[in-house]
């Protein structure tokens, strides 16, 4: 199973969202990450089918999903980013109406919803209408609408925005599970939330994709640049300005452990640190601010 994106492009008026993206996703998780703006949710809106490119194509084994129709949207799954329709129906009304418009058999849809509800902790919840929800809740509501027909291609943006660390690790789980035989494409600038499940990671950066790999492959392009020591607190203004610090903890005593990439070490009792694929995240988007460490 292959899906394969083209040349692929979306131009809005004088703002090209999408520039000339080609990529092979392959069964397992894939993590498309990019600061904002990066054209994330617009190449997932392409994958979808609900955006037309305006330029390039994309394949799935081969048939440009264009052409497929339904074929195609009976083995997808999409949690878009704004995920706030049916406020009005209850939890389970909802999942079941879905489940109706996905075609899930009408014997599979009970066991299906039920085990979606346990598994993403809504049991509780499964008569509350929609609008009554936390945002976390909506998320997971959204999240299993996405799996209820089993897709084999399931495109997730930002699926983890609002959910608590606790959620995080099941969603992390629910996901690692599922994606057997499975592309499963997942949009985020959490890094922590992809790093372990992605079987693959593709970076994004104004339109393009500027970089693929597994994260050991791709974290090995900051091998050497992660360093760590441990500063005075009354000098940390100043390594602020003339480091690049991604971290940094208070220990007592007046001093400050930070966390800095750099091509050499740059105070005399700097250490290198093994590095994570956040690092190379802020290597290759310094002006992003760490949103959340997760867990
Ligand atoms: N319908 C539209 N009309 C005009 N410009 C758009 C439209 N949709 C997206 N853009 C622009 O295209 C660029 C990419 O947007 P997109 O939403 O795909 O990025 P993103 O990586 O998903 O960002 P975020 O993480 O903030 O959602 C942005 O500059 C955005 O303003």
């Amino acid at each position: 199973m292959e899906l394969t994106i083209t040349n692929l492009s979306k131009q809005f008026k004088d703002k090209t969202a999408v520039d000339d993206v080609c990529l092979s996703l392959t069964p397992g998780v894939w993590g498309l990450l990019g600061a904002n703006g990066a054209g994330k949710t617009t190449l997932m809106r392409m994958i979808a089918d609900i955006l037309n490119p305006t330029s390039g194509k994309i394949l799935y084994d081969g048939k440009d999903i264009r052409t497929m129709g339904e074929e195609y949207r009976n083995l997808f799954g999409f949690l878009p980013q704004d995920f706030g329709f049916f406020q009005d129906f209850t939890v389970k009304d909802y999942l079941e109406y879905i489940a109706a418009l996905k075609d899930v058999p009408a014997r599979e849809t009970r066991k299906k919803i039920d085990s979606l509800l346990h598994t993403l902790t809504l049991d509780d919840v499964r008569n509350k209408k929609i609008i009554k929800l936390s945002g976390g809740m909506k998320r997971r509501v959204g999240i299993a609408q996405a799996m209820l027909n089993d897709p084999k291609i399931l495109i997730m943006d930002e699926p983890t925005a609002g959910l608590d660390p606790g959620e995080r690790v099941r969603f992390r789980n629910l996901v690692s599970e599922f994606s057997h035989g499975r592309i499963v494409l997942i949009s985020t600038h959490i890094v922590s939330d992809i790093e372990y499940i992605a079987t693959k990671n593709a970076i994004m950066k104004a339109g393009k994709i500027v970089n693929v790999g597994t994260t050991d492959e791709l974290v090995n392009q900051v091998k050497g640049k992660v360093w760590t020591c441990v500063v005075p607190a009354e000098k940390i203004t100043m390594y602020e300005m003339q480091l690049r610090i991604i971290n940094q903890r208070s220990e007592g005593n007046n001093q400050v452990s930070i966390r800095y990439l750099s091509d050499e070490g740059k105070t005399s009792n700097s250490v290198l640190a093994p590095p994570r694929l956040e690092d190379l995240y802020l290597w290759l988007f310094p002006q992003e601010e760490i949103i959340e460490r997760g867990i």
